[in-house]
C-alpha cells in the first residue's frame, strides 16, 4: 500500500490503459487518464464505467479522465503510454513542451513503427530524449488484469533503477511484475506475437485444430527468435513472459483481438470487415507489414509472417498459403544445431 497519494498517469483510454490505471488505484495511487474523446471523458466522469473498453468495470474516485494531457501528465510520477504503437511517436511529440525529464515513460503498447521498423524504446528516444523509459510487457490481457485475475508481467529498460521502480509501482498480490534489462527481446517478443496470434485465429477460422495451433506456436517462437536475435535481442528472453508467455496467451485466449480479427478473416470475411467488427487495435496486422519488411532487409527466413502477408497484402487465400506453408523446402527443426554438429 503507498503512503501518500502519489500521481500516476495514462494516455489512452482503451482497454489496457483503464485497466492498469485500476491496478494502480487500487495500490492507492491517484491516476490521471487522458483521452482524445471529450465525450469519452465526460461519460466515465460521470459513470465511472468505461463501457466501450472495460465494460462492467467500476473506476474508483482515485481515477479521472481528462482531454487535457498537461493536467494529466503534471506532477505524474509515471506516464503510460497506452495508445497503439502507431500512435506512439504523435502522443510523445505532443507531450514534449510540458513533460520534465524526471518523468518516468512506461510503454505498453506492442509494436514496431510502420515505416521504420523502429522498436516503440527508439522512437519514444527521438521524441524524449531525455526521460527515463520503461517497457512493460507479457501475458496480461485487459478484461482478466481488470478482474484481478492473477497476471505475470515484465519490465525492462536500460537502467536497473528505473525498472525497478516501475516494478514497484505496479507490484501487487493480483499483478506479479518481474525485471529484464533485455529491452530489445521484451519489445520484440510482445510486437511479434501478434503476427502469430493473428495465425492461430486464421487457422481456427479455418476450422484447424489443436494440431495446428501447437505447430504455428512452436514455430512462431522460431522465427520470433530468429529475427529478434538478428536484431540484438537477447534469446533467453523469448522463452520469457514477453516471448513464449505472450504467445500463449495471445495464440489461446478469446479475449485476444489479433485471434478475434484471425477467426473472421479465417471464415473469409475481408479485413475491412473484420476492423469493423473487432473494434479496437489489431496490432498484428501492422506488425506483419512492419517484420516482413525487416525481415527481408535483414534476410531472416520468417515463414509464417511471409504467409500472413501474402493474405493480408497480396490477396491470397488462407488454405491456399497453408498448404504452401506446408509443402516449401524441407528442413531440420533446429538450423543451428545441426549446423554446428557439422560444422557448418
Ligand atoms: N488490451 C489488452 O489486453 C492489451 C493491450 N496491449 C497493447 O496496448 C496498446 C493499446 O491497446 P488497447 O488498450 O487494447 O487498445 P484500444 O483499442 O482498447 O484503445 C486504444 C486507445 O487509444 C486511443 N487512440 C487511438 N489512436 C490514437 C491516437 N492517434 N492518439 C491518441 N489516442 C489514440 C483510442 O481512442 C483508445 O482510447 C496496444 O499496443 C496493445 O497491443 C498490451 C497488453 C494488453
Ligand atoms: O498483448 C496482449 C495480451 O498480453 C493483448 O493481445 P491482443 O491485442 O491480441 O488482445
Amino acid at each position: 500500500m503507498v503512503l501518500s497519494m502519489e500521481k500516476m498517469c495514462v494516455l489512452g483510454a482503451g482497454s489496457w490503459g483503464s485497466a492498469l490505471a485500476l491496478s494502480l488505484a487500487k495500490k492507492g495511487y491517484e491516476v490521471s487518464m487522458w483521452t482524445l474523446n471529450e465525450a469519452q471523458a465526460e461519460k466515465v466522469n460521470r459513470t465511472k464505467e468505461n463501457t466501450d473498453y472495460l465494460p462492467g468495470v467500476l473506476f474508483p474516485n482515485n481515477i479521472t479522465i481528462t482531454t487535457d494531457m498537461e493536467e494529466a501528465i503534471l506532477n505524474s510520477k509515471i506516464i503510460v503510454l497506452a495508445v497503439p504503437s502507431q500512435a506512439i511517436r504523435s502522443v510523445c511529440s505532443q507531450i514534449k513542451p510540458f513533460v520534465k525529464d524526471e518523468q518516468i515513460l512506461v510503454d505498453v503498447a506492442k509494436g514496431l513503427e510502420k515505416g521504420t521498423g523502429l522498436r516503440l524504446s527508439e522512437v519514444c528516444k527521438e521524441e524524449l530524449p531525455n526521460n527515463p523509459y520503461v517497457a512493460l510487457s507479457g501475458p496480461s490481457h485487459a478484461e482478466e488484469v481488470a478482474k484481478d485475475i492473477p497476471t505475470t508481467v515484465v519490465v525492462a529498460s536500460e537502467d536497473i533503477e528505473v525498472t525497478q521502480i516501475v516494478q514497484d509501482i505496479f507490484m501487487s498480490p493480483k499483478l506479479r511484475v518481474y525485471t529484464n534489462p533485455d529491452i530489445v527481446g521484451v519489445e520484440l517478443g510482445g510486437a511479434l506475437k501478434n503476427i502469430i496470434a493473428f495465425g492461430a485465429g486464421v487457422c481456427d477460422g479455418l476450422g484447424y485444430g489443436d494440431n495446428t495451433k501447437a505447430a504455428l506456436m512452436t514455430r512462431g517462437i522460431r522465427e520470433i527468435s530468429r529475427l529478434g536475435i538478428a536484431m540484438g535481442a537477447d534469446v533467453s528472453t523469448f522463452s520469457g513472459l514477453s516471448g513464449i508467455g505472450d504467445l500463449i496467451v495471445t495464440c489461446t485466449s478469446m479475449h485476444s483481438r489479433n485471434r478475434r480479427a484471425g477467426i473472421l478473416i479465417g471464415q473469409g470475411k475481408s479485413l475491412e470487415e473484420t476492423l469493423a467488427e473487432v473494434k479496437m487495435v489489431v496490432e498484428g496486422i501492422t506488425a506483419t507489414e512492419v517484420a516482413y519488411e525487416v525481415a527481408k532487409e535483414l534476410n531472416i527466413d520468417m515463414p509464417i509472417t511471409n504467409a500472413i502477408y501474402s493474405v493480408l497484402y497480396k490477396g491470397l487465400k488462407p488454405n491456399d498459403v497453408v498448404i504452401d506453408l506446408m509443402m516449401r523446402n524441407k528442413t531440420h527443426e533446429i538450423e543451428e544445431v545441426v549446423n554446428d554438429k557439422l560444422g557448418l
